[in-house]
């Protein structure tokens, strides 16, 4: 019986299976390609058969940003790429952000659904990647109005004044002990310590706990970091039935099923293990509630528009791990690198932290809106380095037309915002780092100035803004007014790297590793 199955099984694998997908592949171009040309799509570089223009997305060493930004030199600030069997719209240029953003604001508020996304948000549970309709806006508003809105994140200023107080220890600590340089003083990896930062806030503000609280002491490993990492791993990763569906068989045979699995079912009972604690009525009171605290109000809230179960209760938490913790760390770094770079902009922010914490040694958060120079140093810094280049990928809910072209229903959207931050006909001298050039401008990150977006704009853009801005306010205010930072001995400004990693969040490739003295008030 066996050695009959075996045979049959295997035709059905490696002949009928990919037969009948490749099949249904050519049916659907031919229908494709009869609708596109009755269209005036926008122009585009020359598909192949079957990838289209995925090869053109990451050619040598370039990251895709950096590849569609080329590619829009050529054919323009509105570019449709076939990417796989997906149609992909590119727009590079603030004029045309303003068209998809405001004039045709609720057809592009769709997400695409990644198959990795769909697993690990609770199938799109999370806001982000929540398809635009009903349940999008109940959650949405529920996350804005419940767990974000400016007293929420307000609230939790304690949290981030003792993080903030711990991480300045830790490399006061550091630059005491002189044992592991060469030079008297010790090199901190500062990227290590600003995910560790944010992380830490990110869990105490979820679940009143600290990030390295979860270890497995046994493997000596951090339980709740390799899961952090993995997720994000897997939702930065390239999967090919993201830009081939018809091969979404293909993910249970090479591996990345068994990954998102083991992934999902990890994260599911840390997160499992959270909401019980929770429930516990013995559970110590605190002064302040956390956001599963908040999410459970609202579970039991009975005159709540929308009953919220766990499941989507954990789609949210999954949200506010994997959108708020690697941005804000990347933020802090590549800040701090372009200061190191451009030391007369370093000591003019450091000049102003340290006049308004003159004599205490620190900043506290109530005295942020006096550091008029630093927030344009992180005008600048998301202008030249936004977390998310891409932003987070849009898809159109039905055909519209944008400036003469016809965009069909459901094709991918990405918007270049590096690209737009580096437009040479918004910004003087777009590469150089000049905080100064937003002392005669309005010019704002908040998604009204379509020449600066990090943070997305319209109906979808970013609802954590407030909470990730004042972060790395204060964490920034804090490393300038406590330390003084140099390169290590023999290195010049000219050899810091500056490249940019692969992933979900642009992170500088290299850590930023430098020297800290520490200045006494
Ligand atoms: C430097 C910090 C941050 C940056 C640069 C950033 C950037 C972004 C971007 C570009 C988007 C996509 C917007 C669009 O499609 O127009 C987004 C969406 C989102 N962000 Fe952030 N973000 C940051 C921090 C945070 C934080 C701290 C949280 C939560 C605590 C958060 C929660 C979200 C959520 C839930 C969405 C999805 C919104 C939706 O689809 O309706 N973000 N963010």
């Amino acid at each position: 019986m066996t050695t009959l199955l075996l045979p049959l099984i295997q035709i059905l694998f490696f002949y009928l299976i990919p037969f009948i997908s490749i099949s249904l592949y050519f049916l659907k171009l031919r229908k494709t390609i009869n609708s596109e040309a009755k269209l005036k799509l926008p122009p585009g570089p020359i598909k192949l058969p079957l990838i289209g223009n995925l090869h053109q997305l990451v050619p040598g060493n370039s990251l895709p940003h950096q590849s569609l930004g080329r590619l829009s030199h050529q054919y323009g600030p509105i570019m449709l790429l076939q990417l796989g069997s997906i149609p992909t719209l590119v727009v590079s240029s603030a004029e045309m952000a303003k068209e998809i953003f405001k004039t045709h604001d609720v057809v592009f508020s769709g997400r695409p659904v990644f198959y990795a996304a769909k697993k690990l948000s609770y199938n799109c549970s999370a806001v982000s990647f929540a398809p635009y309709g009903d349940y999008w806006r109940e959650i949405r508003k529920i996350v804005m109005l419940e767990l974000l809105n400016s007293k929420i994140v307000q609230s939790f200023h304690a949290v981030r004044e003792e993080e903030i107080k711990d991480l300045v220890k830790t490399i006061t600590i550091s630059t005491n002990s002189s044992s592991s340089s060469t030079s008297g003083f010790r090199i901190i990896n500062l990227s290590e310590l600003a995910l560790s930062l944010a992380n830490n806030v990110v869990c105490r503000v979820a679940f009143r706990k600290k990030f390295n609280g979860y270890d497995d002491h046994e493997n000596g490993k951090s339980r709740f970091r390799e899961m952090l990492h993995e997720t994000q791993d897997l939702l930065g990763g390239f999967c090919m039935s993201d830009y081939f569906p018809w091969l979404t068989w293909l993910n249970k045979f090479n591996g990345l099923e068994v990954r998102l699995d083991k992934c999902f079912r990890e994260l599911d009972s840390f997160y499992d293990e959270v909401i019980e604690e929770h429930l516990d009525p013995e559970r110590p009171q605190t002064e302040h509630e956390d956001v599963v605290d908040l999410l459970l109000q609202v579970q039991n809230d009975p005159n709540q528009a929308m009953k919220i179960n766990n499941d989507q209760i954990k789609g949210v938490l999954t949200d506010i791990f994997i959108a708020g913790t690697d941005t804000t760390s990347a933020t802090i770094v590549w800040i701090m690198a372009e200061l190191i770079k451009n030391p007369a902009a370093m000591t003019r922010a450091q000049e102003e932290v340290r006049e308004v914490a003159k004599g205490r040694g620190k900043v506290e958060e109530s005295e942020l809106s006096k550091l008029n120079y630093l927030k344009l140093v992180i005008k600048e810094g998301f202008r030249l380095h936004p977390p998310a280049p891409l932003l987070v990928p849009r898809e159109t809910t039905e055909f519209c037309r944008v400036r003469g072209y016809d965009v069909p229903s459901g094709t991918r959207v990405f918007v270049n915002a590096r690209e737009i931050g580096r437009d040479s006909k918004y910004w003087d001298n777009p590469d150089e780092f000049r905080p100064e050039r937003f002392l005669e401008s309005s010019v704002d990150y908040r998604g009204q100035n379509f020449e600066l977006l990090p943070f997305g704009a319209g109906r979808r853009g970013c609802p954590g803004i407030n909470f990730g801005v004042v972060l790395i306010e204060l964490a920034l205010a804090n490393l300038l007014c406590s330390f003084d930072w140099e390169l290590p001995h023999g290195m010049r400004s000219e050899d810091l790297d500056m490249e940019e990693a692969s992933g979900l969040t642009m992170h500088k490739r290299s850590p930023l590793c430098l020297v800290a003295k520490l200045v006494y008030p």
